[in-house]
């Protein structure tokens, strides 16, 4: 029977809240990971996606020398001490003029624990358009442009799948409102709702040391794990208690994302949703054994939890984290 911390737990994920970090369950063999430093060893990149009731993008006219004149997103690299949001919104200020508001995220992109970008979509609520006579270090200019006919050259075309996540968002919003929340955390890590379903009843694993509590899986810095991605940390705490060669592991995407900035607490914890599954198509009424005592399957049986699990796994309603 699970305590009432742990089902107020998932519901809070599900909310796209979540406790804060008090341990992980899973760490990069040998030393433990040190805590991670903005600009030191992780960047995290915010980027707006802002489009307007008459199907127009905003974007901004780079000024760095290596991408001059050609146009992009408003974006832009977190500085020490600030929140991911009030990057944003210095980054859009300072590169398009405007003042904003997050709407919600729409991508986390990373390329190894290291390097992790931010992707909302937002809406102005202020300022004034910059125009070329305000050209600066930051931007040459901001315009509005047409969806259907974007200016080139464009910085690079990874905004492309931005703007059409963002226009998709705006037709059928796939996930609820997902903000990143203000709680402090030294590592990247990842929350983890590993869940494995049979009819239509769901099981979530839950770690066992200290309080029951969802699986905490903190990323390394080293090359194996950059080069493999997020994922590495993912599959190593469930390699660490299930055996994975008959399993299919599935990473649906995000529930929420944690991360304070202030007080040099600049890390992140992601919460992840997770599907396992056997490999043979046998039907499998019971979730896969677990080695060890470090963890347990939960069935979740409080109906409007196991409706609100259901839910986002049959409609993977989550934010999509893409390499
Ligand atoms: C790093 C980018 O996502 C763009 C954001 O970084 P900028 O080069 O625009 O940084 P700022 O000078 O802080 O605005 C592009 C990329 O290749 O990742
Ligand atoms: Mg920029």
């Amino acid at each position: 029977m699970a305590s009432e911390g742990l089902t107020g737990a998932l519901a809070a994920v599900l909310a796209g809240q979540g406790p804060s970090v008090q341990s992980c369950d899973s760490a990069p063999a040998g030393e433990p990971p040190v805590p991670v430093r903005l600009r030191k060893n992780v960047c995290y990149v915010v980027l707006a996606v802002f489009l307007s009731e008459q199907d127009e993008v905003l974007l901004i006219q780079e000024a760095k020398r290596e991408c001059r004149g050609s146009w992009y997103l408003p974006a832009g690299r977190m500085e020490p001490g600030e929140t991911i949001v009030e990057a944003l919104q210095r980054e859009v200020k300072e590169e398009a003029g405007l003042h904003c508001e997050p709407e919600t995220l729409l991508s986390v992109e990373e390329r190894g624990p290291s390097w992790v970008r931010f992707v909302f979509l937002a809406r102005p609520t202020g300022g004034i358009l910059k125009t070329s006579k305000e050209a600066d270090a930051e931007s040459l200019q901001a315009a509005w442009y047409p969806r259907s006919s974007l200016p080139t050259p464009l910085r690079a075309h990874d905004i492309l799948h931005l703007v059409e996540l963002a226009a998709q968002y705006r037709q059928q919003a796939r996930h609820p409102v997902i903000l990143p929340q203000e709680l402090p955390c030294d590592l990247v890590c990842q929350r983890l709702v590993v869940t494995f379903t049979s009819a239509q009843t769901v099981w979530v694993l839950v770690g066992t040391v200290g309080i029951p509590h969802l699986p905490v899986t903190a990323c390394g810095l080293d090359p194996v794990e950059q080069r493999g991605g997020m994922k590495m940390a993912i599959l190593r705490l469930l390699q660490e208690c299930l055996t994975l060669h008959h399993l299919v592991v599935e990473i649906k995407g995000l529930l929420g994302l944690q991360h304070l900035g202030r007080d040099h607490s600049d890390g992140i914890c992601l919460n992840v949703l997770v599907t396992v599954a056997f490999r043979s198509p046998g039907i499998q009424d019971e979730p896969p054994k677990i080695r060890g005592e470090n963890f347990f399957w939960w069935k979740v049986t409080e109906e409007d939890l196991q409706s609100q699990l259901l839910k986002r796994l049959q409609g993977s309603s989550v934010v999509p984290v893409n390499r």
